[in-house]
């Protein structure tokens, strides 16, 4: 990346961030413990983030995201390797610089950290307040965030009369207050009920697509991924192991015992699933990955010309932020040249993979 010569040892000049990669990772190991007991939560990871970006990281539990994140704000720092955030090496800020960092990168957490004795509106004005916001402008953005949140009627209420998704809303208001330009969620919607999480993300999405704002969130949530991420990255044991867009991750997982977006997704059916199927059904199984969801009612409509009939016993056709995507598994019956036929026609629209029953 481009970045303007350090002014004096260590610390990059502010003019340094001109770059769209807001976030860098190269080669980023973090490791807890020493000898036999350390621990290396972050392996040898490296991605970037470009300015606007919904950037996911999703895995199992232990997985390494929180570290992952941590270090995006400079509260956990690297064994080796580098975080650059906004043109500056974050580990190399100064006590006095580091803050002033901080305050350019909001962070939304799964237990909301509000302010019990303060209320909505008071725990919104709080990082105005640090930050050194006269009191007029406090009260003018304070208003405005609430308007944003939806809890406008809401500013006088104290958090334990909130419900877990209004108390995320204020979580997420405070976390915009100081104009951002980076907002973390770590696992921002895990404590939240399926409505509840859907109203969440939905304001999340605003807050990138209205607000500009460039989020990384860390989840074992595929939905959160699935509504609001444009690129995923999939962590396991400190290691990044799969990485693309959002569609690309959901219309074509890694295969493989184990893969978390396969496991999580169930998109093939398993030994227990495959029982069921057989007892009911003793047709071709096949599995179709759809990129695109486009087409395949049209091929599937050919079936009666090939002189086929197909059930589909498992999946489904879903949808990502900005697309449709599908696995799914059908039964086909006919005669051998005729369902090879409307195999090579579902080729046409999909990736088909025999299921070995
Ligand atoms: N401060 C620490 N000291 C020692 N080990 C740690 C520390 N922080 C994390 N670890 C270890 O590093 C690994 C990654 O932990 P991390 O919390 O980053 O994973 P995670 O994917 O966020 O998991 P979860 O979703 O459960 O929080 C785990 O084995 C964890 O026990």
């Amino acid at each position: 990346m481009t970045q303007a010569a350090p002014h004096h040892a260590g610390e990059p000049t502010p003019e340094a961030d001109t770059t769209d990669k807001l976030i860098e990772f190269r080669n980023v190991s973090r490791v807890f413990g020493k000898g036999s007991s350390a621990v290396t939560a972050v392996d040898e990871v490296s991605f970037s983030v470009d300015r606007g970006e919904v950037f996911g990281v999703i895995g199992f539990s232990g997985a390494g995201k929180s570290t992952l994140i941590r270090m995006i704000n400079g509260l956990e720092k690297p064994t080796t390797g580098t975080v650059t955030v906004l043109g500056q090496e974050v580990s190399r800020l100064s006590e006095m610089k580091l803050p002033k960092l901080r305050a350019r990168i909001g962070m939304v957490f799964q237990q909301f950290n509000l302010f019990t004795s303060r209320n909505v509106a008071g725990n919104v004005a709080y990082p105005l307040k640090v930050a050194g916001w006269s009191r007029a402008d406090r009260e003018e953005r304070v208003a405005e965030l609430l308007e944003f949140v939806g809890l406008a009627d809401k500013a006088r209420h104290y958090p334990e009369q909130l419900s877990g998704g209004q108390k995320q809303r204020v979580g997420i208001a405070r976390a915009l207050a100081v104009k951002p330009d980076i907002l973390l969620a770590d696992e921002s919607t895990s404590a939240l009920d399926p409505s509840t999480t859907t109203e969440v993300l939905r304001l999340l999405r605003r807050a990138n697509e209205e607000l500009g704002i460039t989020i990384v969130a860390i989840t074992h949530e595929m939905e959160v991924i699935r509504s609001i991420a444009d690129r995923v990255a999939v962590m396991d044991s400190g290691r990044i192991v799969e990485m693309g867009t959002a569609h690309e991750l959901f219309s074509d997982p890694e295969d493989g015992e184990g893969s978390f977006v396969s496991t999580a997704l169930k998109d093939r059916p398993d030994a227990e699933d495959l029982a069921r199927i057989r007892s009911t059904s003793d047709g071709r199984l096949v599995t179709v990955s759809l990129a695109d969801s486009a087409g395949v009612g049209e091929v599937l409509g050919t079936a009666a010309n090939h002189q086929v009939s197909f059930e589909i016993v498992h999946g489904g056709l879903s949808t990502t932020k900005s697309s449709s995507y599908g696995l799914l598994t059908l039964s086909i019956d006919g005669e051998h040249a005729a369902v090879e036929s409307f195999i090579s026609e579902l080729r046409g629209v999909g990736q088909v993979k025999e299921v070995q029953a």
